[in-house]
């Protein structure tokens, strides 16, 4: 996960823009060779397009070689109301730049086959050889595209239902009238974006953070549609400060501290020129072998030691590897936190060995098993199959 983080609005949105030229650009798009681009609507992209408007009249990028795919659009609007996503695209970014408008891709919420109109979409995707980059969008409630919570995060372009919370949302561009707001949408899923070679979140404002702190520090999960990102091999997320609000001190720091790091060394806290695969791999891939792996892609691992110096390795006996010390165990012991909750503690654990530093030493096997065998007896006991609902 990278996570770039601007003072504003305004710059976050600079950077995306930026990001995005210099990809086209490093793509080198052709007739045969398309540059393919998942395009988001919602008032958070509208600096960005404009930005990129501004690039483009400059010279500084055509879009005649790019293919768009819009994420998301309402049912039910007619296609030239103002605020069909339709309407947006246009009237934002589409008029303003020499795209070919058989390019441009946008989900058609008056379909008469809606599902098939869906299975269509994602098939043009598969066709086009997937998305280069996806630019997204979310919502207040950590959704991504109109996946609302609780979407399957497999999920692929289709039909869904808005939560009261989206549609109070934007009923600030229905002159504040609930009623007006469409119910339903079309979008592209959780999976689809997913397979884009490279995901760009934009999240602006403080009625973001939320939704950002819940994708950003704590797991996936299908009620914040965003934490799915954390899945996705490239995953971008480009914010304001505000939009950090609910962030711990210490991620924040850790962020930015990762672009100023790299950017010392002289590098920009970006992707190999070209990303060959959307294959997003899993836990049952095998790794490839290094001389698999494209020269390009291949980077040094530092070693421990460079990580963290030679002081910080314990090596016990029996054990020929390595392994790294504990932060108590460098703590001297008339240091140490005398609270009764430490003592019982180390207490338990020095009942084992004499030695105090044991409970830094990872548990043998043999405990292990220990540990885990009569779990897995009880489970066949409960006459647990080992399935999920
Ligand atoms: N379906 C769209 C999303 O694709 C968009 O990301 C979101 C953000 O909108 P805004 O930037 O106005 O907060 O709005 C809608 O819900």
């Amino acid at each position: 996960m990278r996570l770039i983080i601007r003072d504003n609005g305004e710059a976050a949105s600079r950077y995306a823009a930026n990001y995005i030229v210099e990809r086209i650009n490093i793509f080198r798009p052709g007739p045969t060779n398309p540059f393919v681009l998942g395009l988001p609507t919602g008032s958070s992209p509208e600096i960005v397009y404009r930005i990129l408007v501004e690039k483009h009249r400059a010279g500084k990028v055509s879009f005649q070689n790019v293919v768009t795919f819009n994420m998301d659009e309402y049912i039910g609007l007619p296609r030239d109301h103002p605020e069909s996503y339709r309407s947006f695209m246009h009237k934002h970014f589409f008029s303003h730049i020499d795209i070919n408008p058989d390019n441009i891709n946008m989900l058609d919420g008056n379909a008469s086959d809606l599902e098939a109109h869906c299975s269509d979409y994602e098939a043009k995707i598969k066709a086009l050889g997937g998305i280069n980059l996806f630019l997204a969008g979310i919502g207040e409630d950590g959704h991504i595209a109109f996946n609302e919570p609780g979407s399957s995060l497999a999920s692929r372009t289709r039909v869904k239902t808005l939560t009261y919370d989206t549609i109070l949302a934007n009923s600030r561009f229905f002159g504040n009238d609930v009623g007006k707001v469409p119910k339903m949408a079309l979008t592209v899923g959780v999976q689809t974006i997913l397979d884009s070679r490279e995901v760009v979140a934009l999240v602006i404002g403080a009625r973001k953070a939320i939704a950002l702190q819940h994708c950003i520090e704590q797991g996936v999960n299908h009620m914040w549609t965003l934490s799915a990102l954390q899945l996705h091999p490239y995953p971008l997320i480009v914010c304001d400060e505000d939009a950090t609000l609910e962030l711990q001190v210490k991620t924040v720091k850790y962020f930015k501290s990762i672009e100023q790091v790299a950017r010392s060394n002289g590098l920009e806290q970006c992707l190999p020129l070209k990303i060959s695969t959307s294959h997003v791999p899993t836990l049952h891939d095998t790794p490839p072998s290094p001389a698999q792996t494209p020269v390009r892609f291949r980077m040094r691992v530092p070693t421990k030691a460079e990580l963290f110096g030679e002081s910080a390795y314990t090596v016990e006996s029996g054990c020929p590897s390595p392994r790294l010390d504990s932060m108590s165990a460098r703590i001297k012991k008339d240091e140490r936190c005398p609270s009764p909750r430490f003592d019982a503690m180390s207490s338990r654990l020095k009942s084992d060995k004499a030695d105090h530093s044991d409970h830094d030493r990872a548990p043998d096997s043999d405990s292990l098993w220990r540990f885990i065998l009569p779990l897995q007896l009880q489970d066949h006991k409960d006459g647990h199959s080992g399935t999920t609902d």
